[in-house]
């Protein structure tokens, strides 16, 4: 028989105190995700942060599954994939991937003082598979933010999707994780994202930068100081050399990823043409905005919840701009030779995404041979 004395009451009430409010956590832990959502495996059943709960939670019934993005941000690089995402993460639905557990440094800024760690790139499906291929799916998955499908969702910018010719089977393998994700790819001049893409390689400050340039040596070409240097290796050693390592791996990531309607295809065939949406970069941030959300939904992302009246003040400081440079916009003038040899490498392949999309501005980026 229990005696109730004094201390045996208050060790009964502060056990069922704490009952109660350890049961109460625990339930709040057990979250409901839309049926719409990609269950997302967690490999090892781990934990992961819910930064709005500020609690570390496991999913509803599965233990080992989270959500996974809804949004593919896939490129091309250079075409304003940072300018999509700080458009698409104004919307209140929607969370960014954790930067703190990221490994970038998050208080590292832009050029034009934005924070960086706001939309960070994972890569994880490319590069990331690439360099750990025991544990990126675990990696990535630990980084996601917590999301149910309906009251938020999360999105995955890494431009190195898009490079189907480096990485064919990325588009069918990604579709197996993600199904229900919509694919965003931002096209630019192809042959002024090369240039573009030449300066963001040749920043000095950029350890990676320094690495890329040193490729050219290692492999037996000249080093490369110009964007001239550039088009030379391309266009001309690349005929004859025979390092066809090197040279393929080249044309891939500069040549190659603006041949956008042969980049597109595997994309259109994982996820379907009406579930891949192709964006101008230079189209108005609002018009570009307005067809993001439509592509998404308005149960998913309603446009109503959206703040419009901010996009113009905010959006500038977020294109990631290079400083750097005198801006693509510089490249016939000062490149007029690289720069037509280019747009002649492009003349059909802009051509052919002018057919596939039904637009026009694809035919303008032919413009500037034909003056
Ligand atoms: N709306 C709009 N209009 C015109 N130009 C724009 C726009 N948004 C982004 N940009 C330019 O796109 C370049 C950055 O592209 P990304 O964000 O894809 O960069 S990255 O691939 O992640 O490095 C970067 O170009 P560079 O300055 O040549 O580097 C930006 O200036």
């Amino acid at each position: 028989m229990i005696v109730f004395t004094k201390p045996v009451l208050i060790a009964f009430v502060l056990g069922f105190v704490t009952l109660v409010i350890f049961h109460g956590k625990k339930n709040d832990n057990v979250r409901v995700i839309s049926p719409s959502c990609d269950l997302f495996p967690l490999p090892y059943g781990n934990n992961f942060w819910d930064d709005a709960a500020g609690v570390s939670v496991k999913t509803h019934t599965e233990e080992t599954h989270i959500c996974g993005p809804r949004v593919l941000i896939v490129g091309a690089m250079k075409c304003g994939t940072n300018t999509i995402g700080h458009l698409l993460q104004k919307h209140p639905r929607i969370k960014i991937n954790d930067c703190e557990k990221s490994g970038f440094d998050c208080n590292m800024t832009t050029f034009q003082g934005s924070k960086l760690g706001d939309l960070w790139e994972g890569n994880d499906y490319t590069i990331g598979r690439a360099r750990h291929p025991d544990d990126w799916l675990k990696t990535w998955a630990e980084r996601l933010p917590w999301t149910d499908g309906v009251s938020s969702i999360s999105i995955d910018k890494s431009p190195s999707y898009f490079n189907t010719a480096k990485w064919p089977d990325i588009p069918r393998s990604i579709n197996e994780l993600l199904p229900n994700a919509k694919v965003i790819v931002t096209v630019c001049n192809p042959a002024e994202r090369a240039f573009s893409l030449f300066h963001h390689y040749m920043d000095k400050n950029n350890t990676s930068s320094q690495l890329w340039r040193k490729r050219f040596v290692d492999n037996g070409f000249p080093n490369v100081q110009t964007f001239d240097d550039l088009t030379d290796i391309l266009f001309f050693a690349c005929q004859t050399s025979s390092n066809e390592d090197f040279c393929s791996t080249l044309r891939k990531e500069i040549l190659q990823i603006g041949e956008y309607a042969i980049r597109l295809q595997p994309w259109y065939e994982a996820y379907g043409k009406e579930n891949v949406l192709v964006v101008d970069m230079n189209e108005d941030n609002l018009q570009k905005t307005a067809r993001i959300l439509d592509l998404l939904g308005p149960s998913t992302l309603p446009p109503e919840e959206y703040p419009w009246e901010e996009l113009d003040q905010e959006i500038e400081a977020a294109t990631f701009k290079n400083l750097h440079y005198n801006g693509r916009s510089s490249a016939f003038h000062s490149y007029h030779a690289s720069m037509t040899r280019l747009s002649q490498h492009y003349l059909l392949h802009n051509q052919e995404l002018a057919q596939t999309l039904g637009e026009n501005f694809p035919l303008d980026w032919n413009d500037e041979i034909k003056k």
